[in-house]
């Protein structure tokens, strides 16, 4: 008998947020079997093969039928299809959790479908990268930085403190968070950058003048501004989606600041230009050290 925090952990989806938690447990013990369970054989291969997970399947019910947790890292549109699918054959007294960058959709629809026995704690570790897939995943990717979990009314408090110990295991800090104000705020400090970044990389990748692609020509400014566009287009598809009314929100106040701008740099306004970048200047200064 394991004395292990998780004596089996299934994850469905083993990209880079399911394989690196995988990875982290796994370091720290904390762990029995990991089975990973994914669409693409290639994929769940390749984690075999990396060590991420211990066991592959494509078959979701087979996938979660012993786990004493299960970890939901797919896309945020098909996560409740997905829960569905798990939660019908999880044991009873199982642990279902994802890692979802929105939150609102994702709580009240997995919320009702849930058999009595399945416990759901919806969260959002707050770390990441551009990449994408089992290539992607390694095991630190979760120290120092925060983890929100967002229960419900209907949250089991046992349930939510055996996720708040796998994060903090993973070298998070988790934070508990109501959905709308984790929605709103990661729409504000997440969301929006990845949108103004794809914007920025079409505006200026179709621009045609002279022939040739002149994001060749672009220096570190640019490549450090853009590297979130290289992120994947059907996650952030599903997060334009399903966090529409807060992005458009941080959209609208983004315009809004562009267009100040604009109307300054057409009309020769130095002062003001001046003091809008000192502002914004101290404002960056103070919130990323
Ligand atoms: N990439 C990031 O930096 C972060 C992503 N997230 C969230 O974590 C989740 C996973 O993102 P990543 O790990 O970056 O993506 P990923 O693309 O690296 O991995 C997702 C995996 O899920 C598989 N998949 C897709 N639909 C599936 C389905 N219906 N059934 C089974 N497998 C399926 C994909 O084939 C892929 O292997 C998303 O909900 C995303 O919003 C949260 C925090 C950070
Ligand atoms: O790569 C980056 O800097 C990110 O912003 C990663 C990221 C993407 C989505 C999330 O929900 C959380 C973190």
């Amino acid at each position: 008998m394991s004395t292990c925090l998780v004596p089996r952990l299934a994850v469905v989806g083993v990209g880079l947020i399911g394989g690196s938690l995988a990875l982290a447990l796994k370091a720290a013990g904390a762990v029995g079997e990991v089975v990973g369970i994914g669409r693409g054989r290639a994929n769940l291969d390749k984690a075999l093969e990396l060590g991420v997970i211990d066991r592959a399947t494509q078959d979701l019910a087979e996938g979660v039928r012993d786990a004493d947790l299960v970890f939901l890292a797919t896309p945020v549109l098909s996560l409740t299809e997905v829960a569905a699918t798990a939660a019908a054959h999880m044991k009873l007294g199982a642990i279902l959790t994802d890692g979802g960058s929105v939150k609102g959709s994702v709580a009240a629809a997995i919320e009702p479908l849930l058999p009595v026995g399945i416990h759901f704690v919806p969260g959002h570790p707050i770390a990441g990268t551009e990449k994408s897939g089992a290539e992607a995943a390694f095991a630190t990717l979760y120290h120092g930085r925060r983890c929100i979990l967002t229960p419900t009314a209907h949250t089991d408090i046992g349930a939510l403190d055996l996720v708040r110990r796998v994060w903090e295991i993973a070298g998070s800090s988790v934070v508990l968070m109501d959905v709308e104000k984790h929605d709103r705020i990661l729409a504000a400090i997440s969301h929006l950058p990845h949108m103004v970044a794809y914007s920025l990389v079409n505006a200026v990748g179709s621009y045609d003048r002279y022939e040739e692609n002149i994001l060749e020509y672009s220096a570190g400014g640019f490549r450090d501004f853009t590297r979130i566009a290289s992120s994947d287009p059907t996650m952030w598809r599903d997060i334009a989606l399903t966090n529409r009314d807060a992005l458009l929100e941080m959209m609208e106040r983004c315009e809004a600041f562009f267009a100040e701008l604009k109307e300054d740099v057409r009309n020769g306004e130095a002062d003001k230009l001046y003091e809008f970048f000192q502002r914004s200047k101290e404002l960056r200064d103070a919130i990323v050290k």
